[in-house]
């Protein structure tokens, strides 16, 4: 009972953990077309238009997760299978798999009151059902019976009683939970000491974005007295990579749990192996590498004059440090040149300066050109629904007026 109990707790922490995490801004580019097709299907157009479009699967999963994200419900996500026991499971963009745990489901036994908890679990898993991702179609069985055996991916394996029961179909949303998120990453490359962390200050001051120093993330790793504490704080002494599982988890975690969608990844990946991990368990690419260009005698002089007390900034560590990114760290930067996403900086000059070259990589073309803020940006989606709905009176009356036609599906079909 008690371990049954812990179970659930753990999973309600879990999904508290990931639920506000998974936020979907709506997108206005996306919304606008449908908005305009729609309103205007409604007031001027052909009904059968309206109906096509309420059917579309647009309008069915995905619209309700926009608006109800759009109308304050931003907790309604749930990412991964809420029978996984938390911390036993690992998301890839594709599929859930359990790791750490050797049991393939989890037993629920014959007790009234566990299985109400059960499913109020299942329950308030339809609740925060999300509407995008998802994959496998599973049951959910409601009943009186007492004893039977779910699988993890909540298929039904065994069932002993079946007095009466229901089932409701529930669907599983799939995907790592920052996938669901979409966050926009920006992965900071460079030497050490070339002025990575300097400068994600300075961006996130004048850009907002959230900086995730990997490194930062095992230094607090190894404080918080973890069971990883030791091995890590061995490698970075050695100015080794600490293993993918490790840093991709601090990531992650420390994405998931910020309300910010733009983050710079500082110092991470640091090896092609880093790198794959990475993009396979979150489904994360970057919009781009910023790439701190520098020479070695420049990065060795910052580093021994830093004085912040860091147990790697000593001659030994440093050069070793510089041999692993030249062996390891360069080729993902140069996998990222081949993929044309490496935006390079000359930091060797003066902090300042280096700044104005990483600014310009911020600018949206478009700010620098006719910078709109957001009361512009409303009005320009208005106008652009009352043109939208503008062109479709406009085609109405063209397919009246000089093919004769009504604008319906089928005539624009026919039309075709
Ligand atoms: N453009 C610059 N010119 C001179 N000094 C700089 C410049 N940029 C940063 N520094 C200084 O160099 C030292 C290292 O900078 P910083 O910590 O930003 O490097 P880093 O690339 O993040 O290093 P690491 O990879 O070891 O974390 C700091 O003391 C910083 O003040
Ligand atoms: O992704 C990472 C990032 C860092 N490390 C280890 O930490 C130290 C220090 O990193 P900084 O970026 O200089 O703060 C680095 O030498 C590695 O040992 C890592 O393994 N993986």
């Amino acid at each position: 009972m008690a371990k049954l109990n812990r179970r659930l707790l753990g999973i309600e922490k879990a999904r508290s953990a990931t639920k506000d995490s998974c936020k979907l801004r709506p997108r206005a580019a996306e919304l606008m077309p449908v908005m305009s097709l729609f309103l205007y299907s409604v007031t001027v157009g052909g009904h059968d238009l309206a109906l096509i479009l309420l059917l579309s699967p647009y309008v069915i999963f995905l619209l309700p997760s926009r608006l109800l994200y759009a109308f304050g419900f931003s907790s309604m996500r749930m990412s991964t299978h809420p029978m996984a026991s938390p911390g036993s499971y690992q998301t890839t963009r594709s599929r859930v798999s359990r790791v750490g745990s050797k049991k393939p489901y989890i037993n629920i036994s014959r007790d009234r009151h566990k299985h109400t908890q059960f499913c109020q679990i299942f329950h308030s898993h339809c609740v925060s059902f999300n509407f995008i991702k998802f994959s496998t179609v599973f049951l959910h069985f409601e009943s009186s019976y007492t004893n039977y055996i779910v699988d993890s991916w909540g298929l039904l394996l065994k069932l002993q009683t079946s007095l009466r029961w229901k089932y409701s179909i529930i669907f599983e949303a799939t995907g790592s939970v920052l996938s669901l998120k979409n966050p926009k990453v920006i992965f900071v490359l460079g030497g050490p000491g070339s002025g990575k962390g300097t400068q994600c200050s300075n961006i996130v001051e004048h850009f907002g974005y959230t900086h995730l120093s990997a490194g930062d993330l095992l230094r607090a790793e190894i404080k918080s007295g973890s069971e990883n504490g030791t091995m890590i704080q061995n490698m970075i002494k050695e100015g080794k990579i600490v293993p993918s599982e490790v840093t991709i988890k601090l990531l992650e975690k420390a994405i998931a749990e910020n309300e910010n969608d733009k983050f710079l990844i500082d110092g991470f990946p640091r090896n092609e192996e880093n790198r794959a991990a990475f993009e396979s368990v979150t489904g994360i690419v970057p919009e781009f590498v910023l790439f701190f260009d520098c020479p070695e005698e420049e990065m060795e002089k910052r580093l021994l004059g830093r004085n912040q007390g860091r147990e790697d900034d000593n001659i030994d560590t440093i050069r070793k440090r510089f041999r692993v990114y030249m062996e390891s760290s360069l080729p993902v930067i140069e996998y990222y040149k081949s993929k044309e996403k490496v935006r390079k900086i000359d930091a060797a000059k003066p902090v300042e300066e280096v700044f104005e070259a990483v600014k310009a990589l911020f600018t949206p073309v478009n700010d620098k050109i006719f910078p709109l803020n957001k009361i512009y940006r409303c009005y320009l989606g208005v106008i652009s629904v009352a043109l939208n709905i503008y062109g479709l009176i406009f085609i109405r009356v063209w397919l009246k007026y000089w093919c004769g036609k009504e604008f319906t599906m089928r005539s624009v079909v026919d039309f075709m």
